[in-house]
């Protein structure tokens, strides 16, 4: 049976009374069709918050890559630090124990050539295999040092420091040891593995639980569930358990985690003055410069600040904990949820990976967006490459998104850690190169780090991830490791003498920038399957420090951070480019 409309309840309800005069009518009308605009723009706003919401949601995946100790991980805090303060701050303090083991392992380096020095040795750090001919000697003709009762006080007051490095290596695990030697001897893994180089892929996982941020885990959760452990020993209280002094720390020690942690500061603090008057002794820094050790630009150098460090209250500051060192296994994913700024409430996801030769092969399923498999934290850390696994199904990470390659030029005369027959400088363009004609990747936009912004001004770091917005659209090199690079030319260390094309050109720091991206872009010429733009910014601080002078340079650099739209202006027009990057 059918309702007639007039017998519609709604209808009924809503229809304007029957006895309704003009003027009650033109109110009803004129409150209807307010309410029918407030109703629209409350439609209007939820619409946009959805497409806000969506363009929000859709996280910001970027990949990390380059060689060991290139900087990685450093520009990984830099994003932390800048936009995440809240989980950098609550993380900041368990960075100590990495600190404290780059200060005290550069110190035993000291001590062990010492050692060495003084009775007459050649020296072999740790148990690497180091090739005999490669480690530095004093050359012969030079006069005996003349140690002094001194040094051999040294020897004795620092020994404890050796147990120290042991113990906070194991708390800290695999990462808190560089890798001393590998069997992959190419710098691109990133062909589909031949079964040749399967073997090296099955060394490692990609995985999430052993990185920096499970090893500081630990150092947390040591120091947070002391309680747990003391009840074993059936004494409730941390302190006071009558384990003695300032003793050598045993690793097999079966004290409790919490006083273990504490007698490693007690140690570590007794050892200041020593550490001190051994770094400012002149026959120490004369046996260091006949064996060519430069300590100073190694990673994780903290004896300069000994002081500060070696001390019973000593809380890490930001600097500190981005110039700690402590190495990227696997692949890491971080999530960050930008707390302030321009972006915040953007979800960022950064996948840092270990950059040594044997740990590259992991890249690859990272360059792969023909699928699109969601990846997650928890799918990461049970993923495993093995050689079972075909590569093709490995997920996308990276889909439109960026992929920043850092690649460091400073070492021009170093060798890669893990090998030392490579230079580190023709690793990086082999690795460049390989990147450049990896047909995965043939149309994401590359940027090229030249060295993270760890060494910016405070002031400036804050524009770091704007900095890699603008990177993202172009494909761009910035050359940022300038200060290391600057340094070592100034103490006449020349670029011929490792890389002999670089002839007789001046041994400057602009020359040499010049030179290597030069070198750079040539790659990415010849190597590119489909043609990047290739754009040059200096970025390191002292490159920052020299542009600052060019009133050009600082207007458009602010005005590129501070303007909303700038970015598409900078694009549209490349000669933006130019005013702070170097054309070349
Ligand atoms: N002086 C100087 N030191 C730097 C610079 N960039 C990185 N470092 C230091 O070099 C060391 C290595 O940097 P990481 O960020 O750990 O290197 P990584 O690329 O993550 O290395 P892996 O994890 O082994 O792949 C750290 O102690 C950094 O503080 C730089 O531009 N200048
Ligand atoms: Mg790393």
């Amino acid at each position: 049976m059918r309702r007639s409309l007039d017998e519609d309840p709604l209808t009924l309800a809503i229809a304007p009374p029957p006895d309704e005069t003009y003027e009650q009518r033109v109110i009803r009308e004129a409150a209807e069709a307010e309410a029918k605009r407030i109703s629209d723009e409350i439609d209007e706003q939820i619409r946009k918050e959805r497409e806000a919401e969506k363009k929000k949601k859709k996280p910001v995946k970027l990949l990390l890559l380059g060689q060991s100790e290139s900087g990685k991980t450093a520009t990984l805090k830099n994003f932390q630090l800048t936009y995440a303060r809240k989980e950098w701050s609550e993380e900041r303090a368990a960075w100590r124990a990495v600190i404290f083991l780059n200060l005290v392992r550069n110190v035993n380096v000291i001590m062990g050539h010492l050692s060495s020095e003084m009775d007459d040795l050649p020296y072999f750090p740790d148990d690497s295999s180091e090739d005999i001919t490669m480690v530095p000697r004093p050359p012969r003709a030079l006069a005996r040092l003349k140690f002094t009762e001194k040094h051999k006080r040294f020897k004795v007051r620092l020994e404890p420091l050796v147990s120290v490095q042991h113990a906070l290596e194991s708390r800290l695990g695999t990462a808190s040891l560089e890798l001393k030697s590998t069997s992959v001897n190419t710098a691109a893994p990133f062909e589909p593995p031949a079964p040749s180089n399967r073997r090296a892929l099955q060394e490692f996982s990609i995985n999430s639980s052993n990185g920096w941020k499970t090893a500081l885990d630990k150092f947390r959760t040591l120091r947070h569930t002391p309680s747990r452990q003391e009840n074993g020993n059936g004494n409730g209280n941390g302190n006071g358990n009558g384990n003695g002094n300032s003793s050598p720390i045993s690793t097999t020690s079966r004290r409790k985690p919490k006083s273990e942690e504490e007698d490693i500061v007690e140690v570590i603090a007794s050892c200041r003055d020593d550490i001190k008057a051994l770094w400012d002794d002149d026959i120490v820094g004369e046996m260091l410069s006949r064996r060519k050790v430069r300590l100073e630009d190694a990673p994780g150098f903290f004896i300069n600040d000994s002081d500060r460090i070696a001390n019973r209250d000593y809380q890490p500051t930001d600097d500190d904990v981005i110039r700690a060192r402590l190495r990227t296994l696997g692949v890491q994913e971080y999530r960050f949820i930008f707390d302030h700024g321009r972006t915040m409430g953007q979800e960022w996801r950064l996948y840092d990976v270990g950059g040594t030769r044997n740990s590259r092969g992991a890249w690859y399923p990272y360059f792969d967006d023909a699928a699109s498999i969601p990846l997650t934290h928890h799918f990461l850390s049970h993923f495993h490459i093995s050689t079972a696994a075909p590569v093709s199904f490995h997920c996308l990470l990276i889909e439109n998104n960026g992929l920043i390659l850092l690649l460091a030029v400073s070492p021009f005369d170093e060798k890669l850690a893990e090998d030392r027959r490579v230079n580190r400088l023709e690793d990086s363009y082999l690795l460049w190169r390989s990147v450049c004609a990896c047909k995965l990747l043939s149309r994401t936009q590359i940027i090229l780090c030249t060295s993270p912004i760890q060494f910016w001004p405070q002031p400036f770091r804050s524009h770091l991830v704007s900095l890699f917005f603008f990177l993202f659209s172009h494909g761009i090199t910035v050359l940022n490791k300038c200060d290391l690079l600057q340094a070592k030319l100034q103490r006449g260390v020349r670029i011929r003498d490792s890389v002999p094309s670089f002839g007789d050109r001046k041994n400057d720091l602009q020359t040499a920038t010049r030179y290597f991206q030069q070198h750079f872009k040539e790659i990415s010429r010849s190597n590119s399957h489909v043609q990047r733009p290739f754009y040059v910014h200096l970025t390191s601080v002292i490159v920052c420090v020299t542009n600052f002078r060019n009133p050009g340079f600082l207007k458009n650099f602010l005005a590129f951070f501070f303007r909303q739209d700038t970015r598409s202006t900078a694009l549209k027009n490349p000669s933006c480019g130019n005013t702070y990057g170097v054309p070349i």
